[in-house]
């Protein structure tokens, strides 16, 4: 049966967090297959020039309920699609109060206004944290949720208000847990780029491009094959196209779940280090030091429920997400 979505064309798709990282590759991979978009994002850790010239953009905070309300009636959208949230553990744990009052009550607010306007169809940002230390891998949607920090914490609340706003206003919804997001669109126009800057591959970059004296690698005495942490790094542009299918996927009747989104493959610290060394060409210097609080061992996803429910394969491989990042950074003037 063909799909409403290619019937019909297009869609409306309301984007928050358009600016950010992964919602600007969303929004590139939008544009590309000729959907119509508006990006939210409050500028606050987003950059306006990773928003295509040509979808609308309004500066709006996610804690203004009724200036979100009237943007969001003014566009409406078939769906939204909900990635603005503040996302560094380490903060998190420092600061609950910027989590909990950005997080839980900015996506309140939006859930609530998507379901006072009647929308019906939502796609939700979350994240493999709220396994916490899992104790089966690879990680099915079936293992225990167990968050061990305010960042997943948050998430998690937000996965159970969809569940009682589905109840109750028929807000079907897909929440859908990312592992670790990395890579940047081949066509070289956007990347991954926080301030601070966290995570892990561009923080080797960074190395490789000497803008940091080393990497610091958090830990060599886990339960691993060399000690590091594993991680299942699944590329950006895997990620937008997940997304659309899962819109697809509820437009066309499909219940609320819940969905993993990784490639099934872990790869450890040391290993992306030595895999950038060969793609870069590069030194890449780092010194093993302790633990960061929180860090589980191993975190690989079980993805056989996206590829069986939305008919999503990831393309993209540690090799490429790397590749994609380089050539990425290797343009920014930072
Ligand atoms: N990066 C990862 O590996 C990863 C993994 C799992 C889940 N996630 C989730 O994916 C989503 C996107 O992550 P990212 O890495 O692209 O983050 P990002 O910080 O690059 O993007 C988040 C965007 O949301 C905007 N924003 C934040 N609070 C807002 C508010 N109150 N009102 C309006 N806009 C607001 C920011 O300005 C930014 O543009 C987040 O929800 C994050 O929790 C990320
Ligand atoms: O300088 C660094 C940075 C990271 N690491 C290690 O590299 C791995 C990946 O770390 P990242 O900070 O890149 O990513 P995380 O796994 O901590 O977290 C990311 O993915 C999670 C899901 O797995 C969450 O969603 C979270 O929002 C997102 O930041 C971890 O083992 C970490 O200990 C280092 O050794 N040195």
């Amino acid at each position: 049966m063909k799909s409403k979505i290619l019937a019909e064309g297009y869609l409306k798709i309301l984007v928050t967090g358009g600016a950010g990282y992964i919602g600007s590759h969303f929004v590139h991979y939008l544009v590309e297959n000729k959907h119509q978009v508006c990006v939210i994002d409050n500028l606050s850790r987003g950059h306006i020039e990773s928003i295509p010239s040509n979808v609308v953009f309004k500066k709006i905070d996610l804690l203004e309920f009724q200036n979100l309300k009237s943007a969001i009636a003014d566009f409406s959208p078939q769906a939204v699609v909900h990635f603005a949230a503040f996302a560094y553990v380490g903060e998190s744990v420092e600061k609950p109060e910027l989590y909990y009052q950005n997080n839980v009550v900015g996506s309140y607010n939006l859930i609530r206004a998507v379901a006072e306007l009647g929308i019906k169809n939502f796609v939700f940002s979350s994240t493999c944290s709220i396994y916490g230390n899992p104790n089966n891998i690879p990680i099915s949607e079936d293992e225990l949720s167990n968050p061990i920090n305010p960042y997943a914490n948050t998430k998690l609340i937000i996965e159970i208000l969809l569940r009682d706003f589905e109840k109750a206003f028929g807000l079907k919804n897909i929440c859908l847990r990312y592992f670790n997001a990395a890579g940047a669109n081949p066509n070289g126009l956007i990347g991954e780029s926080h301030f601070p800057e966290p995570h892990l591959i561009p923080l080797v970059l960074f190395t490789a491009q000497k803008k940091r004296e080393k990497i610091l690698v958090f830990g060599n005495d886990y339960e691993t094959q060399d000690g590091t942490c594993i991680r299942d790094y699944i590329h950006v542009n895997d990620l937008a196209d997940a997304h659309l299918k899962a819109l697809q996927y509820l437009i066309d009747g499909g219940n609320s779940t819940i969905i993993n989104l990784g490639t099934g493959f872990g790869n450890s610290v040391l290993e992306i280090i030595e895999k950038a060394k060969k793609i870069t060409g590069k030194e890449i210097p780092f010194e093993i030091v302790g633990r960061r609080e929180g860090d589980p061992a191993i975190l690989v996803a079980d993805n056989k429920k996206a590829k069986e429910i939305l008919n999503w394969n990831p393309k993209f491989g540690i090799d490429e997400i790397i590749k994609t990042a380089w050539n990425w950074h290797q343009n920014q003037k930072y």
